[in-house]
This record gives C-alpha cells, sequence and structure tokens, in this order.
C-alpha cells in the first residue's frame, strides 16, 4: 500500500504547496476534480444522468468542479447543494457561479435521489469534524439506498479519514477518487467496506515538499 497520510497531513501539505510554493487553492481544486472526472469517463460508470450532491465547503467545490467538466463532454448532470448557496467557501462560491453561467441544474438537496445512473458524493471530504445527523443523515441515507453506484470525492462523506470509522450516516460508496495520498483510516477493515475501490489522484501536493527527508 503506498503512503497514507493523517487528516493533520493532508492539511499541512495543502496549505505548504498553497502558501509557501504559491499554487493556487482553485488549481488543486481543478486538478482533483480533473481526477475524479477522469475516473467517471473511464468507463464503469453509466453517465445517462449524474447527480452531484454537494456540501457548502472545498468538498463540495470538488464536486461542482465535476458537475461542470462532465456537462462540457455533454454528460446530462444534476447538482443537488447540502446548503446556502450564499454561505459556501470561497473556492465553492467562485465553482457555483461557474456552474450558474453554463446553467447546469443546481437545486436544494432532498431525498428523492432514485432515477439517476450515477451518484458523486462531495458532501464531507477532510473536514468532517462532527457526527453526521438530521438532515445530512437523511441525505447520506437516502443515497446508500438507491442502490446507484456512488463515487465517493476525497473521503466517503461521515467516514473518519484518521480511523476509518463511520460517524453517524456514512456513505457506502462503489470507489472513492482521494486527492494526493490515500487516507490513513482508508487502510482498515472498517475503512475499505466504505471507501470501495480506491483512486489516488496525483494533484501536485507531495509530502516530500513538507516533510523532506
Ligand atoms: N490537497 C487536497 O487534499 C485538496 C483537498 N480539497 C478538498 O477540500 C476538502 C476539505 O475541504 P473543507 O472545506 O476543509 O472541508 P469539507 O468540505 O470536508 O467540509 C467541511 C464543512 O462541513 C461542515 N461539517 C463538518 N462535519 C459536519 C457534520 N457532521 N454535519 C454538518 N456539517 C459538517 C464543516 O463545518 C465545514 O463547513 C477535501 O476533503 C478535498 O475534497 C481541495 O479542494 C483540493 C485539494
Ligand atoms: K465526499
Amino acid at each position: 500500500m503506498s503512503k497514507t497520510v493523517t487528516i493533520a497531513e493532508a492539511r499541512e501539505a495543502d496549505q505548504h504547496t498553497i502558501q509557501t510554493i504559491g499554487i493556487p487553492s482553485m488549481v488543486l481544486m481543478e486538478r482533483a476534480a480533473l481526477g475524479a472526472t477522469q475516473r467517471l469517463l473511464d468507463g464503469d460508470f453509466d453517465l445517462t444522468h449524474v447527480l452531484v450532491v454537494a456540501g457548502t465547503g472545498n468538498n463540495g467545490g470538488d464536486g461542482l468542479a465535476i458537475a461542470r467538466l462532465l456537462h462540457a463532454r455533454h454528460v446530462p448532470v444534476t447538482v443537488m447543494l447540502t446548503g446556502d448557496a450564499n454561505r459556501t467557501s470561497t473556492e465553492t462560491g467562485q465553482q457555483l457561479h461557474a456552474l450558474t453561467y453554463y446553467h447546469i441544474p443546481v437545486v436544494p438537496a432532498t431525498t428523492a435521489m432514485d432515477g439517476y445512473t450515477t451518484i458523486v458524493d462531495a458532501i464531507f471530504g477532510i473536514g468532517l469534524d462532527r457526527t453526521v445527523t438530521g438532515k445530512f443523515a437523511d441525505w447520506i441515507n437516502a443515497m446508500n439506498a438507491t442502490g446507484t453506484p456512488i463515487l465517493s470525492v476525497d473521503v466517503p462523506s461521515g467516514l473518519n479519514a484518521d480511523t476509518g470509522e463511520p460517524q453517524g450516516a456514512t456513505v457506502k460508496a462503489t470507489a472513492t477518487s482521494t486527492f494526493a495520498y490515500a487516507k490513513q483510516g482508508f487502510v482498515t477493515s472498517s475503512g475499505e467496506q466504505y471507501t470501495g475501490k480506491l483512486f489516488v489522484e496525483d494533484i501536485g501536493v507531495y509530502l516530500n515538499d513538507v516533510f523532506p527527508d
């Protein structure tokens, strides 16, 4: 198994790349979205109608970028947003603006998730910091209940990326496209049950830059 990282290491590597090396966060987000989109296009997923369920943090931003990249390839895509469009991270707000430009449908999240052929899970990534309850649990349970193949973005939403334990309702992904490095919790017996097939995307974030040998 290739190198795994903790949430803290992933964040430190992210911030070092952005703030010290000077690669803009949006560049990392676009490279992450390109990697995940390529996994969707590689043939294992039915792209007849894709649902992207996006949060308001940067995991959601990745999901919005994936929606735009799919749209550019004439893939029918609908986005469900789990929070207030006016209260997103900076990058996610920029991604939302681009979707508006392309008239890609963005609707408030509901539990009505049947009728899609693939679901992209972009609710929470390494920013999960408490147990998933309430509406978020309803949406995640609805995603799992559809039986539709799910590609999780960076981390299956609800999974603790350090321990591999579910923190309340957790997405059971068909596959996970994770960024830079596999997360420590993925290589546990519990974690593997939620990540499904694991893809690690090179997005230009390297531990050796942060922790030189
Ligand atoms: N190099 C990389 O790894 C890159 C990572 N990217 C993506 O960014 C996310 C991390 O983004 P962040 O905004 O820090 O956090 P999240 O989007 O995961 O979610 C945080 C958001 O959700 C709220 N929240 C946390 N737990 C809960 C809960 N149980 N219920 C409700 N709300 C919750 C929290 O308050 C925040 O508002 C990473 O995973 C990647 O997908 C970059 O985009 C690309 C480079
Ligand atoms: K996710």
